[in-house]
């Protein structure tokens, strides 16, 4: 047997749009592909998807290399690798049912297994009442199902997601995503994504892609927590406070803070950094929540004559609004058995 990397293992340079990458993804495993835009994701998943010829490097879709070694390229609808993007694509003339068993029979499948394969992955992501209406009845959430139900129809080895919820609305946005979750396990997945909820939601690994390179890969939650690239860090710009078996995510301007010693409402913390611009004061407080191993940073938006009463080093109460977060459960826990 030539490959036995199961997942997905990508080494490969792309000279004309600057990338030179490379990372594994494990059997069954979401790594979120992170960086700046114009950075080299797209170009990264339509090098796994067959859209692109790199330069040089290899490409190994489930043990199977798809592109490298002697010159080999195997073309894209052949891949077993399908790719999601922002807008669901769907073939507007044909009713979602039909969308949907595309897919199989393209592969091959018989009109009855096709059908019966409509079915079951319209059922798993909540589409299985819309079968019979057009893609311009659908909502940009219902699409996106739909569109996720056709990608795993194909039966793919590889599940390649370009920012799949950043063109819907918040509402929708949270409706896919948790989907996603349930049907992202057990799959070898990359999600292209600027959203940290995305990340802590969905990803076991998550990579920086900087200047087409990959600059930093860990475990997803670790590298929103303590990140270690400038990219990261603003990603993580958004709050992220361990709870339990996740996080509660928010904003800079949804943190209270107030000046004290006294115990009270909110976390004890303390005051690390204050700076003012733009008509606002950002305070940069660590706090130690409760359960978490070690401190975490926490940044609030204030007005900016609050800096008056905030010091670095002062000791503060910080008042998260929980009403205005977003609770994520961490994808994957070390103690979780890793198939
Ligand atoms: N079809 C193309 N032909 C030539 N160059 C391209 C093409 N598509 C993208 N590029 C260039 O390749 C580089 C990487 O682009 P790519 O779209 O992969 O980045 P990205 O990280 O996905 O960006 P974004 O976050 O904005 O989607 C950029 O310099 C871009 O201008």
């Amino acid at each position: 047997m030539a490959d036995v990397t199961p997942g997905l293992h990508l080494d490969v340079e792309v000279r004309e749009r600057g990338v030179d990458a490379r990372f594994t993804v494990p059997d069954g495993e979401t790594l979120a592909l992170l960086g700046p835009n114009g950075t080299g994701k797209s170009t990264v998943a339509d090098a796994v998807a067959g859209l692109v010829r790199p330069d040089s490097g290899r490409v190994v879709v489930a043990g199977e290399t798809v592109f490298g070694g002697a010159g080999r390229w195997v073309p894209a609808h052949r891949r077993k690798v399908a790719l999601l993007g922002q807008t669901a694509r769907l073939f507007p003339h044909l009713r979602v049912h039909a969308n949907v068993a595309f897919a199989p029979r393209s592969a091959g499948a018989d009109r009855r297994a096709a059908a019966a394969a409509a079915d079951h992955w319209l059922e798993a992501v909540g589409a299985a009442h819309l079968r019979d209406r057009r893609p311009h009845e659908l909502s940009g959430g219902q699409a996106q199902r739909v569109a996720l139900a056709r990608a795993l129809a194909a039966e793919p080895k590889v599940l390649l997601l370009d920012e799949p919820l950043s063109a819907l609305d918040v509402g929708a946005r949270a409706e896919v995503r948790s989907v996603l979750r349930s049907l992202l396990e057990g799959r070898t997945c990359v999600l292209i994504t600027h959203d940290a909820a995305d990340v802590v939601a969905l990803a076991d690994q998550a990579a920086v892609l900087e200047d087409g390179r990959i600059a930093d890969q860990r475990p997803a939650a670790d590298l929103l927590l303590s990140p270690a690239t400038p990219f990261a860090a603003r990603l993580a710009g958004m709050n992220l406070l361990p709870d339990g078996d996740g996080a509660w995510v928010f904003g800079p301007a949804d943190l209270d803070l107030i000046a004290t010693n006294d115990d009270g409402t909110g976390l004890s913390g303390t005051v690390v950094e204050v700076s003012v611009a733009g008509g606002r004061c950002r305070v940069t407080s660590s706090v130690a929540p409760a359960g978490a191993d070690g401190t975490v940073d926490l940044v609030a938006e204030l007005p900016a004559e609050r800096h008056r009463e905030i010091h670095p080093g002062a000791p503060v109460r910080l008042v998260p609004d929980l009403t205005r977060a977003h609770r994520v459960t961490t994808a994957r826990r070390p103690d979780r058995p890793t198939r």
